[in-house]
């Protein structure tokens, strides 16, 4: 079961609180307008953004708690943080599934069990090809190379476009979806996750984040 079809687009809507667009009020607006363009699901963080957003669209919602005192893991790292985002009213519930130690929070393996105790898809967000198939073998619905080059181990590697190769490597092996996501800033490198053998595309900065498209204009002026 994946709730959404395949080659389809998902939309992340999310603004932190330093972001002009922080609130409820305007991820639903966003969220609108990417079921009106064709999104076929969104990522939303928080619970009071996924309660506005599926008041308003019909869409699957992955949901997410960003947990930034629990850094460097903050993607839902506790079973608390599930609990919280299925009572909002999420669908799929993604974690961090990476290997990384954790100072605070709960074994990824205890926030898996949580997810679908409560009746939820489980959408691990990894950062290596290792850390996808651990998190496959352990249950997850989903793998998303959503983390790959933002961890210590990966922040070196990291490509400055998406990291196709990973999703190439993922999909080849896995037999469940592999989603595309992290800097597909174009609709061309969206549709070379696809090529690579993603299931899905996740889209964030580059549809809901108008200061940073802003900046990456104001960039591309000065660079002549
Ligand atoms: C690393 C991390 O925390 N990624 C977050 C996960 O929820 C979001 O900030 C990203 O916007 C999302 O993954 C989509 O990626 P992009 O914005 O590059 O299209």
């Amino acid at each position: 079961m994946t709730l959404f079809p395949k080659g389809g687009l998902i939309v992340s809507c999310q603004a932190r609180a330093d972001n002009p667009l922080h609130g409820p009020v305007f991820m639903a607006a966003m969220a609108e307008a990417a079921e009106d363009g064709g999104a076929v699901a969104l990522r939303v963080n928080g619970g009071e953004d996924i309660a506005a957003i599926k008041a308003v669209t019909h869409l699957p919602v992955i949901g997410i708690l960003k947990m930034f005192d629990h850094d460097p893991v903050y993607i839902t790292p506790t079973t608390a943080a599930v609990e919280y985002v299925a009572e909002a009213g999420a669908d799929i519930i993604a974690y961090d599934a990476t290997f990384r130690a954790r100072s605070k929070g709960d074994d990824p393996a205890e926030v898996l069990k949580r997810i679908h105790d409560l009746g939820k898809l489980a959408f691990a967000d990894i950062s290596t090809f290792e850390e996808g198939l651990a998190a496959a073998d352990a249950g997850a619905d989903f793998v998303a190379t959503t983390l790959a080059g933002y961890t210590a181990e990966t922040a070196e590697t990291r490509t400055i476009g998406p990291d196709l190769k990973l999703v190439e490597q993922l999909s080849s092996r896995l037999s469940i979806p592999v989603i595309a996501e992290g800097r597909y800033n174009t609709p061309e490198l969206a549709a070379s996750g696809l090529n690579a053998g993603a299931y899905a595309v996740v889209v964030g900065t580059m549809i809901t984040n108008p200061r940073e498209i802003t900046r990456s204009f104001v960039q591309g002026l000065q660079q002549g």
